[in-house]
């Protein structure tokens, strides 16, 4: 169990950590390179170490420098066959992406995870794999991990997205641009899009044509040098804490801001926050800084295509719908039942236990701003990193309320207790 003391006020500048998708990516397009690459400034997590050490495991070096690594690799087309299995830990970008990466290789790789990304659906990538021809078998009739990937012939086809998500996206592209023909991927809701805008950065021809991506088979990538920045899900923990906790004001510096990623910002200020941003530089991933000010809010409805682009950063508007004039209600957000924990169930769990108004749909919920906070009680994190941080925050503000374990900020963010105390006043 973990208690923290009541705190009212927030006030100062913080850096956030590297960008854990940015990160993944980053790894993976500089191991299927041939030459060498340089990461600077990468997170260093366990969602991102699972990525790694699997790299490494085919035999890509990665030689650590004073800012970051640099990825050393023979190309795709020359990974080793890992020794043994790989561990994509709790890291559902890890499990889906490299099942893309792997699968046109034509060697024999077995792939699991922790409990919870065991739980987590599989299909969604096996499934269009298999019908661009990969061979791909897996623990419940192909649906989860462990699934072992064999040898195929595979050639690029035309696959419509049945989810919206950039973790399925991407293995499609990875595995398309290795394989003969072109593959082309629909995307009728936009989701994030670093894998398309580094592959281009990393020398890869890839057309974008309305919904379509439209990827070019047997490409070669060209070793690269990238700075990753902050990571935009992570400074969202400190933007909510401005909004929750009284006169707060904070500056959030060097945070990734490419558009697919930031409609948080939008959804809020369209709440009524005042959040002002500055953009820094344009050359990679687009990245600068962000102040907020404590303000009102006014609640409403969130639903529709924003949803992809905020998914990461639901359950914390669901803490800030305690603080809206109106009650706040999301829907269209049933892909949060499948993420680290069913994060619709954590977030109406704890934010009962508050004390608070909270009705629960299939796919979001609906909050009331709340009245009288319970005397105390036990927050759950569910293992999940971000749910864990949202329950700090709640801690934090309302006091007397314990949490149960708060390990899992492991996975993005290890020092965010370190760096929100230094903004207490
Ligand atoms: O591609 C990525 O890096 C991610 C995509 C999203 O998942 P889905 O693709 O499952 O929506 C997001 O929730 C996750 O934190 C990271
Ligand atoms: C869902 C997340 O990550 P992943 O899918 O990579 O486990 C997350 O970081 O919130």
């Amino acid at each position: 169990m973990v208690t923290f003391e009541k705190v009212k006020t927030l006030k100062g500048e913080v850096e956030v950590p590297a960008d854990k998708s940015i990160t993944h990516r980053s790894f993976i397009l500089s191991a299927m390179a041939c030459g060498e690459s340089v990461v600077k400034n990468p997170l260093m997590s366990r969602d991102t170490k699972a990525t790694m050490a699997a790299l490494k495991a085919c035999g890509v070096q990665f030689e650590e420098i004073e800012d970051g690594f640099k990825v050393i690799s023979k190309g795709y087309e020359h990974f080793n066959e890992p020794f043994d299995i790989i561990n994509c830990e709790n890291s559902g970008t890890t499990a889906r992406l490299l099942t893309g990466l792997f699968s046109p290789m034509r060697k024999y790789f077995v792939l699991t995870g922790d409990n919870s990304l065991k739980k987590r659906p599989m299909g969604r990538v096996t499934e269009p794999l298999s019908k661009m021809g990969a061979v791909i078998f897996g623990r419940n009739n192909n649906k989860n991990l462990p699934i072992t990937i064999l040898p195929s012939e595979m050639r690029g086809i035309k696959i419509e997205s049945t989810v919206k998500s950039a973790q399925v996206k991407s293995a499609i592209i990875l595995a398309g641009l290795q394989i003969d023909g072109e593959t082309v991927y629909v995307e009728r809701v936009k989701t994030r899009n670093h894998t398309e805008v580094m592959l281009k950065y990393y020398g890869v021809d890839l057309e974008i044509d309305n919904d379509e991506i439209k990827v070019p088979g047997k490409q070669i990538l060209k070793p690269s040098i990238v700075e990753v920045p902050g990571d935009f899900s992570s400074a969202a923990f400190f933007i909510g804490a401005a909004l929750m906790f009284e006169n707060s004001e904070i500056l959030i510096k060097n945070v990734g801001l490419n558009p697919t990623r930031t409609g948080f910002i939008q959804v809020l200020k369209d709440l009524g926050a005042d959040i002002s941003i500055t953009v820094r530089d344009d050359s990679f991933e687009v990245r600068g800084d962000i102040f907020v000010r404590h303000s009102g809010l006014k609640g409403g409805k969130v639903e529709g295509e924003i949803i992809p682009n905020i998914i990461d950063e639901i359950p914390l508007l669901g803490v800030l719908g305690l603080f809206c004039e109106n009650p706040l209600e999301i829907r269209d957000a049933e892909e949060l039942r499948v993420k680290e924990s069913d994060r619709i169930n954590s977030i109406v769990h704890n934010l009962n236990v508050v004390g608070a108004k909270i009705e629960e749909y299939n796919d979001g919920f609906k909050v009331y701003p709340i009245k009288n906070v319970n005397d105390g009680g036990v927050l759950k994190s569910f293992d999940d990193h971000r749910i864990a941080m949202i329950n700090i925050l709640l801690a934090k503000r309302f006091g007397n309320f314990l949490i149960d374990s708060i390990e899992s900020i492991d996975v993005s963010f290890p020092d965010f207790i370190e760096r929100f105390e230094l903004l207490e006043v």
